[in-house]
């Protein structure tokens, strides 16, 4: 299979290295400078500088070229941030097979990426691939486990054909909302973690803000048409695990910061990549007022980053809600 991967951050590079164990590759970074530097060193010294690329994949700043590579049968993966998804699917054809990695809703419109993409290219096959995956452990060839969603189950069957090798195990899924959505609010939750680790207090809360998020998480997708039991899949679950508690995560890192008292400008200077948590998380709120869905997890989140409540004063006022039923 041809591969296009557009996007050349930490997470299209690891998937670029990883398809082109079996497949012709071409990576596309927008920066022609940025790609000669990595047709040069053979690595991406920027964004995933400890992982050495197999011969097959091939890097190019000239995006039709990408696409090109990647029509008839082929399959074009779109690697950039959130921000970016409907100005690069728009830069597609209908002739296309297309997923894209990017977790979190369009901050200027409130829309997942299915929704984007049917009102970009409503006759394209289109999915979303997600799940639990820090890029640095897969490019280490480290063993994970990947979803695919779409309606479309021979679509998803191409994600599969094109990823499903060696330490990498490709699901499939017929639910992109419930896949789209675990994805997205995963993202805010992973700041909360960050904050309640970088104010110390304890395992007893960390794993409190996990399955309390996780009910958010779910009474969230439910309102939007989600598939309960996919959010205790590797999209919803498995996700918000890894984010919550890996310090790979750039989005618990957000957190840790601010629970320093770092200004979020300042964090988001010194972080280098997209932590996409900090720009769903007003959508998140907006979507879960709109549908009258509780959400005090995420809720907090936004006071925090909007600097409404310092991390502690959010803190405190979780501990002072009113006592309930445990039940979803
Ligand atoms: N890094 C991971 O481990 C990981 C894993 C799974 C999913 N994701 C998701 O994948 C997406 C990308 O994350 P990342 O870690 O690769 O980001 P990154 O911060 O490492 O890199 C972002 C890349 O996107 C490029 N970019 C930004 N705007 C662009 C535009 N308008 N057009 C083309 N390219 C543009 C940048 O030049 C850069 O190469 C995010 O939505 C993230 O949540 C990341
Ligand atoms: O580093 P983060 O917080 O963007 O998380 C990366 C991936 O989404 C983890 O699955």
């Amino acid at each position: 299979m041809r591969v296009a991967v557009l996007g050349a951050g930490a997470w299209g590079t690891a998937l670029a290295v990883a398809a082109a164990q079996r497949h012709e590759v071409l990576l596309w970074a927008r920066d022609a400078a940025q790609a000669e530097a990595m047709r040069t060193a053979r690595r991406n010294t920027r964004y995933l500088p400890d992982a050495a690329w197999p011969d097959a994949l091939q890097v190019s700043s000239d995006a039709a070229a990408a696409v090109a590579h990647a029509r008839r049968g082929g399959l074009v993966v779109i690697g950039t941030p959130m921000s970016a998804l409907r100005s690069t699917l728009m830069s597609l054809d209908a002739g296309c097979r297309v997923f894209w990695l990017c977790k979190g809703f369009e901050a200027a419109t409130g829309l997942l990426g299915h929704q984007i993409a049917a009102q970009v290219q409503p006759d394209m096959a289109a999915g979303v691939l997600s799940g639990p995956s820090f890029a640095q452990e897969v490019a280490a060839g480290l063993p994970t486990a990947l979803v695919a969603a779409s309606p479309d189950p021979a679509l998803a069957d191409a994600a599969v054909e094109a990823f499903h090798h060696g330490a990498l195990r490709v699901y499939t899924s017929p639910d992109p909302i419930g896949v789209e959505v675990g994805g997205a609010v995963k993202n805010v939750l992973a700041i909360a973690t960050g904050i309640a680790d970088g104010l110390g207090l304890g395992l007893n809360a960390r794993a409190a803000l996990i399955t309390r998020g996780l009910a958010e998480m779910t009474r969230l997708g439910v309102a939007l048409g989600a598939q309960p039991a996919t959010f205790m899949g590797l999209a919803g679950l498995g996700d918000l695990v890894l984010t919550a508690t890996g310090d790979l995560s750039r989005n618990r890192r957000v957190g840790l910061l601010l629970a320093q008292g770092q200004s979020l400008a300042d964090t988001l200077a010194t972080l280098g990549h997209v932590a996409e948590g900090v720009y769903s998380a007003a959508t998140v709120v907006a979507t879960a007022q709109r549908l009258n869905v509780e959400m005090p997890l995420t809720f907090a989140v936004q006071d925090v980053l909007t600097g409404r409540l310092s991390p502690r004063a959010a803190v405190g006022q979780l501990m002072q809600r009113e006592a309930r039923s445990e039940v979803f």
